[in-house]
């Protein structure tokens, strides 16, 4: 469970860009985070993810709260907590296995990825993972011939077989065909469902927060101005984003 209190982000002789940001996620969640260019979703998901540290508000991880500045609590969830980039980075010449199987850059330690050393026995919970993810026949495909739906789809198995709990997403089927978008959003929904796994996710464009989401939080100007169960936004909220 996510819990965050009155998270606020001064840049320094610079704008709030979050302010007073207070919400909680719950195992299983699906989450969509929207707003106009500048709202500061990404910001957001930066500080959720330790990239950036706040200014002041408290940061709760299953029931630990973790100090803005705090390295120790840093590491204890760095693998817990993973940050999907819009573009996943994957290694071009290694396969789709073995690209969740070395892990991002995020999640494992450097002589595992320079030498990609991997254990036998993470191999089938690698390839059980990418059945989930609907990608088994594509686990032997090099990392640069596989889709943009195909490569989110293997960041996520990635970030999941190295001990993610939860997923943060910044706008994970932007660039992507309709098709893509869906597959992915409902593979990330499926895994909040069966394993409990919370999802938050940026997702601004088109009506796939309406789709997919549990709850959709809405942010203007670093501050929330939204926040519903999953369902149509009216006209009414659409004009508050
Ligand atoms: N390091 C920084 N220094 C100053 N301002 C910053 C910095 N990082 C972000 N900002 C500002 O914070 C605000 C929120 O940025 P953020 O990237 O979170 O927006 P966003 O909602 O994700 O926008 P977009 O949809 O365009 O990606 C913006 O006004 C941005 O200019």
């Amino acid at each position: 469970m996510i819990h965050i209190a009155h998270l606020t982000k001064q840049i320094p002789g610079g704008p709030k860009v979050l302010d007073d940001i207070s919400f909680r996620a719950d195992e299983g969640e699906f989450i969509a985070v929207k707003g106009a260019s500048g709202s500061g979703k990404s910001m957001l998901l930066r500080c959720l993810s330790l990239q950036v540290s706040w200014t002041s508000g408290k940061y709760t991880f299953e029931g630990k709260e973790i100090p803005t500045q705090s390295l120790l609590g840093k590491f204890k969830i760095r693998k817990q907590v993973a940050y999907l980039e819009e573009k996943p980075t994957l290694y071009p010449g290694k396969t789709a296995l073995k690209n969740v199987l070395i892990g991002s850059a995020a999640q494992t330690t450097l002589v595992r990825r320079v030498t990609g050393m991997v254990r036998n026995d993470d191999y089938m919970g690698a390839m059980d993972m990418l059945e989930k993810m609907g990608l088994l026949d594509k686990a032997h495909q090099r990392g640069d011939k596989l889709s943009g739906g195909e490569k989110q789809r293997v960041a996520i198995a990635q970030a999941l077989v190295h001990g993610a709990h939860v997923l943060l997403a910044d706008e994970p089927v932007s660039g992507l065909d309709p098709h893509s978008a869906e597959a992915v959003l409902r593979d990330l929904k499926a895994l909040c469902k069966q394993q409990g796994v919370i999802v938050i996710a940026v997702l601004h464009q088109g009506d796939w927060a309406e789709r997919f989401a549990d709850r959709i939080i809405g942010l203007n100007k670093g501050k929330i101005v939204l926040q519903v169960n999953g369902r149509r936004l009216t006209e009414r909220e659409k004009m508050l984003l």
